[in-house]
């Protein structure tokens, strides 16, 4: 199998726990595989040599949350919440409708679209979300479409009741005829467990079933209020409970419990519920930052991920949330970039794959046009992205 080496890496950001950050550095792929990592002085020889001009390597970002699979525009909506309306779960239904006129053609075109644009940017490992189909063609349709373009699929038929829907009618739908038919193309299930969306009693329902039928779990909880979703994850086992914005004392507890069986040092045993923050919602929303910080010290393991998606986060950029993570929820850089790699890897159930630069794992990794991961939140709002290795293939960019 032919070897790549990169080589003249000023500093090469492993996101693992255990080698940290090397400087001067060099990476060695083979094939589709990392095969060695270290100081350059030390690299072994290799059939292509790339020089890295210096610049800071790290892992391709890990995006574990996003709604790609739409059409349409809401920037109205997001004008008028810029002049002090308030978001409400209502929005999803005008995506839904725009999304529903879209051909399989043009609504693949769009995601393809979205895809290519995040991988430009450093994602290389990206999950999607149904959930603008709310009917059982609709949103077969989107799982089968999204499962042809990204890397993880996760079922929202649990997003918002369509109107002139009984809520138990709805709900009883979304645990029957329509999990079986989005069964062949996803691995997760979700739900918005929210004033407005999905109350307990019904989030509960969604979560058996699609444990029942095999899927991982995940919910979308206490975005927009105080509420059940986050104590219902950590009970479901969920990989992740994503938003968390307005959680309290026992929520934070309630998840730090469920990582009491995994040795973050060594990254050995049982995961728990991981806490995806959502920081470029958060401020399109102009809900408070999710607890971030706290979380981390109360030995959550946390998630960044962009919530691309046309209502509340209409960016797939990794690196703005890895900046305002670190600008304004008092995240270490180190932290940062570690919750948008090896946490999404995490949340994902990929982290024996993707998520950190170590021997064995497959070879995704992007260089930044910069000397330090410090420049993505020292020099916020300038674009760093420099080329990108996807699976030991150079996918955006040039060396
Ligand atoms: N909160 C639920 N779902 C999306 C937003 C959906 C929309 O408004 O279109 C989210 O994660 O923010
Ligand atoms: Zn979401």
């Amino acid at each position: 199998m032919s070897t790549t080496l990169i080589t003249n890496i000023s500093e090469l950001f492993t996101s693992d726990a255990a080698a940290g950050i090397i400087t001067d550095a060099a990476i060695l792929f083979e094939g589709e595989t990392i095969a060695w990592l270290g100081a350059a002085t030390d690299a072994p020889a290799a059939d292509t040599v790339l020089d890295a001009g210096g610049r800071a390597a790290l892992p391709g970002w890990v995006d574990s949350h996003s709604h790609l699979v739409f059409a349409g525009d809401r920037s109205r909506e997001f004008v008028a919440r810029m002049a002090g309306q308030d978001y409400a779960a209502g929005g999803i239904a005008v995506t839904t409708a725009a999304t529903t006129a879209a051909s399989d053609y043009e609504l693949t075109r769009l995601v393809m679209g979205r895809v290519a644009e995040a991988l430009a940017n450093g994602t290389t490992f990206i999950e999607t979300k149904t959930g603008y189909g709310l009917s059982v063609e609709e949103e077969a349709r989107h799982a089968r479409i999204a499962s042809t373009v990204v890397d993880r699929v996760t079922y929202l038929g649990a997003h918002l009741v369509p109107a002139g829907m009984d809520a138990q009618e709805y709900t009883d739908l979304v645990c029957g005829e329509m999990l079986t038919r989005v069964l062949p193309y996803v691995q997760f299930a979700d739900v918005f467990c929210e004033q407005g969306a999905f109350n307990e009693a019904q989030s509960r329902q969604v979560l058996t079933a699609a444990r029942e039928a095999g899927l991982g779990l995940r919910v979308h909880g206490n975005q927009l209020n105080p509420g059940p979703g986050t104590k219902l994850a950590v009970e479901f086992g969920a990989a992740s409970v994503d938003h968390v914005n307005h959680i309290d004392a026992s929520d934070i507890t309630a998840l730090a419990g469920s990582w009491k069986s995994w040795d973050a040092v060594t990254r050995t045993g049982t995961p728990g519920t991981v806490a995806t923050c959502l920081p470029a919602c958060d401020l399109s929303t102009r809900q408070p930052l999710a607890p971030g910080r706290e979380l981390i010290d109360a030995g959550v393991q946390i998630a960044l991920a962009s919530n691309c998606n046309p209502g509340t986060s209409y960016t797939s950029s990794m690196a703005f949330c890895v900046s305002t993570a670190v600008l304004q929820m008092k995240l270490s850089i180190e932290e940062a970039v570690t919750a948008a790699t090896y946490g999404g890897a995490l949340a994902l159930g990929v982290q024996d794959l993707v998520g950190s630069l170590e021997v064995g794992k497959r070879a995704d990794l992007q260089l930044l046009n910069a000397p330090s991961i410090a420049h993505l939140a020292y020099r916020p709002g300038m674009n760093m992205s420099g080329p990108v290795f996807r699976a030991g293939a150079l996918v955006a960019g040039s060396l």
